[in-house]
């Protein structure tokens, strides 16, 4: 059953206007894409999405994976009448972003993945990190998160930004994020990446210990066609570090892509 999804719906609401759907990391609201919904629903129905459990979407107890993180999405995109959509997905929202590409090749225009992965590392990660949450709340490792997520030169200049950051992760439920955890753990898209047939772009960071250029480099080399750019200097979530130029970057390819 899905999970009912909080989100933002801006910019003109017409059949013409193309839709972007946005999709942000794990411990992440919407928020996270405030800059990038500003300069793209200048003339796109863009949609910026709270996966279940992050911000404010329904937590459903329990382990989902990044299918269920899809079925909430379709879910959403159904009952708003969208038919057609290009998805934006960074880290977790990047994953659910590779995945509809994959499984709704009818429906998805274009994908652009940042700082994602086709694969996060050793699913025992996620599963430890899973039951830190559940036993210690995102409290237990929001630190050492936002210190991933920008790059040590942006933090010391920026505490504000960190500050705000953190926030925004001890804001999420801690049953929501260790249930993304869980998703995160059993996630391999790696052997479908060729069966992505639309127009895709790829985003790393150059700073980016969760995953790093080379990640990026290997999920662009499995996509056929897909474009890879490099951010500089950006760590895990450049849409807050450099938000201008994730804009224009995004605006490229959404231009590139075409509505078709
Ligand atoms: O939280 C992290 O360590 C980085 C990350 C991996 C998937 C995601 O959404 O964030």
């Amino acid at each position: 059953m899905p999970a009912t999804l909080s989100h933002q719906v801006s910019g003109p609401q017409l059949a013409d206007a193309p839709a972007v759907v946005l999709l942000g990391s794990l411990g992440s609201n919407r928020s996270m894409w405030d800059a990038q919904v500003r300069e793209l629903a200048r003339d796109h129905t863009v949609i910026a999405v709270d996966h279940r459990g992050h911000g404010g979407s329904d937590v459903v107890p329990g382990p989902c994976t990044i299918a269920d993180l899809c079925g909430d999405v379709l879910a959403l995109l159904d009952a708003l009448g969208v038919d057609r959509f290009h998805v934006v997905g960074l880290s977790l929202g990047g994953a659910v972003a590779q995945w509809l590409a994959v499984h709704e090749p009818t429906r998805v225009r274009s994908t652009a993945l940042l700082c994602t992965a086709a694969k996060f590392g050793e699913p025992s990660g996620w599963v430890d990190r899973a039951t830190a949450v559940r036993e210690g709340g995102t409290g237990a490792v929001a630190d050492a998160v936002v210190a991933r997520w920008i790059t040590p030169g942006r933090a010391e200049e920026d505490p504000a930004l960190v500050a705000g950051l953190r926030e925004m992760i001890l804001a999420t439920s801690d049953e929501g994020y260790a249930a993304a955890c869980d998703a995160l753990s059993g996630w391999d898209g790696r052997a479908d990446l060729g069966r992505i047939t639309c127009p895709t772009l790829v985003v790393a960071g150059d700073e980016d210990p969760s995953t790093p250029p080379d990640v990026l480099r290997e999920l662009a080399d499995g996509i056929p066609g897909a474009e890879f750019v490099t951010l500089s200097p950006a760590a895990h979530v450049p849409t807050v570090e450099m938000p201008e130029r994730v804009s224009e970057v995004l605006r490229a390819h959404l231009t590139s892509a075409g509505p078709a």
